[in-house]
C-alpha cells in the first residue's frame, strides 16, 4: 500500500487527538465508530491514520497518513485530499508532505536537475551565476540582443527573462528564442562557454505545450515558467513531455499568496521545495534570506534541503534570488554551497560600468570566495568587483 503523509501546524491547547482523528476521518472515510463491523473491515484500507500528534504552545502539530488508494497519483488529487477543504477550516498550515518511494516514482522529478544542467553548461565545481533581463517591457529586439550579448560575454552561465516579460509585439516569444540562440551560439564559438537562456513560457494553459515544443524546435535552451500562476500539474505535464527536452526553471511568482502566513497556507519547503521538485522543476527560484523580498533563513535552508536531499528524483538547483549583488556572494556560498545558482538582475545591470561588468563582478566574487580570498583583497586586482562593492558594499 502507498501513502502520502501530511503534517499540519495547528493552535496548541486543543484536544489534539480528537482534532487529528476528525481530520483523518473527515478527509477519508467520513465516520468510523458508528459503522457496523463489516463496513469497518471493508473501509479499513481507506481510513486516514493519525501517525503523530505533538502538543505545544502556541503551536502543535498533527501528522496523518492518507492511503494512496483514495486518490489518483496526481498533485491536484493529492492536494485536494490532504489540504483541500481542510485549508478552509480555520487556523491550520500544511508544513510537511512525504510520498513513499512507490508513489514518488509515479512523478517525473527534474528531467535534468543539477547534474544535467552542469553537463549542459560544462561547469561542475562552483555555484552557477545567472542574470535576469531588466527593463525589457516597451523595448525591442535590438535592446534584447544588446542585453543578452553583454550578460553572456560578461561571464554568466544562464540568462533568464524576467517573469513579467510575456509574449509581446516588440519582443515576440519566438523571436527571443531564435535571436537568443543565434547570439549564444556566437558567444560559445568565440569564448568556448555555453550559456543557457530561459525564455518565459507564457500564455493560455492549453497553448503552453505546443508553444514549448515549438520553442525547443527553434533552439530554446531552457524555459522559465511561472508555475503558481498556472498550477503544479501544468509544470508536471511540461516536464513529462519528451519533446520539451530542456531544463525548466520555476519562478515563485504568486506563491506568496499561499505561503506567507505563519498560521495558514502551505510551507515554502513544501510548495517551493518538495512539490516543485517532484513535479519536474530543474531550477527553483526563491527569495534569499538577505535580498529585497527576504525569507527567514530557516525557510530558505528548508527549501534548499527539500530540493537537494537524496530522494528517488534528481536534485533541483536552488536559486536564492531578489536583491542579490556581488557583495552578498560570500553569504550565498556559505549558506547554499556549490550546488546553487547565484541570480541577479539589478545587481548585474546596475553596475557602474554596465551589464557585462556586473556579470564579471559576480564571477570574480565567486572565484574569490572559492579561493578563500576576501572580496576586499580580490577587489585590489579586479576592477569590476571593486566598483561593485564600492556601490553596494559587502556586508560582513
Ligand atoms: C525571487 C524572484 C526574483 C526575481 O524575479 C527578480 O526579477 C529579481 O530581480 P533583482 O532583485 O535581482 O533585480
Ligand atoms: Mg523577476
Amino acid at each position: 500500500m502507498s501513502f502520502v503523509t501530511a503534517t499540519y501546524l495547528v493552535p496548541g491547547g486543543l484536544d489534539l487527538h480528537k482534532k487529528a482523528e476528525g481530520i483523518a476521518l473527515g478527509l477519508t472515510v467520513g465516520s468510523w465508530t458508528d459503522l457496523p463491523a463489516l463496513e469497518q473491515a471493508q473501509l479499513k484500507k481507506h481510513k486516514g491514520e493519525v501517525i503523530a500528534t505533538n502538543d505545544g504552545t502556541p503551536k502543535a502539530t498533527i501528522t496523518i497518513r492518507y492511503p494512496a488508494v483514495n486518490f489518483t497519483p496526481d498533485i491536484p488529487a493529492i492536494l485536494t485530499t490532504i489540504f483541500g477543504k481542510l485549508s478552509l477550516d480555520g487556523e491550520i498550515k500544511l508544513v510537511d508532505i512525504a510520498f513513499d518511494d512507490a508513489l514518488a516514482k509515479q512523478f517525473p522529478g527534474p528531467q535534468f536537475g543539477v547534474d544535467g544542467i552542469r553537463e549542459l553548461i560544462g561547469v561542475h565545481d562552483r555555484p552557477l551565476v545567472m542574470s535576469i533581463f531588466k527593463g525589457m517591457i516597451g523595448k525591442g529586439l535590438d535592446e534584447f540582443e544588446t542585453q543578452l550579448d553583454a550578460q553572456a560575454r560578461g561571464g554568466v552561465d544562464l540568462v533568464k527573462d524576467d517573469e513579467i516579460l510575456f509574449d509581446n509585439p516588440l519582443t515576440p516569444f519566438e523571436e527571443r528564442v531564435k535571436r537568443g540562440k543565434h547570439i549564444l551560439d556566437k558567444v560559445e564559438q568565440e569564448t568556448g562557454r555555453r550559456v543557457l537562456y530561459a525564455v518565459n513560457l507564457s500564455g493560455r494553459t492549453f497553448e503552453l505545450r505546443d508553444k514549448a515544443r515549438k520553442a525547443v524546435k527553434l533552439g530554446a535552451s531552457a524555459l522559465l515558467f511561472n508555475v503558481f500562476a498556472y498550477g503544479l500539474d501544468t509544470l508536471q505535464a511540461l516536464a513529462e513531455d519528451p519533446e520539451i527536452n530542456v531544463p525548466i526553471m520555476a519562478h515563485p511568482a504568486v506563491s506568496g499568496a499561499l505561503t506567507a502566513s505563519p498560521d495558514y497556507g502551505i510551507a515554502n519547503s513544501v510548495l517551493l521545495g518538495k512539490l516543485l521538485r517532484i513535479a519536474g522543476a530543474d531550477l527553483v527560484l526563491f527569495p534569499s534570506p538577505y535580498g529585497s523580498v527576504a525569507l527567514p533563513k530557516e525557510e530558505t535552508d528548508a527549501i534548499a534541503l527539500a530540493l537537494t536531499e537524496p530522494t528517488v528524483h534528481r536534485a533541483a538547483y536552488p536559486v536564492p534570488s531578489a536583491g542579490i549583488h556581488p557583495g552578498l556572494v560570500p553569504h550565498l556560498v556559505r549558506d547554499f554551497g556549490e550546488i546553487s545558482v547565484i541570480n541577479a538582475g539589478g545587481g548585474i545591470h546596475g553596475h557602474p560600468d554596465g551589464s557585462a561588468a556586473g556579470a564579471t563582478a559576480f564571477r570574480q566574487a565567486v572565484d574569490a570566495v572559492l579561493d578563500d580570498t576576501s572580496l576586499e583583497d580580490a577587489a585590489l586586482q579586479k576592477a569590476e568587483l571593486a566598483a561593485a562593492i564600492k556601490l553596494w558594499g559587502h556586508p560582513l
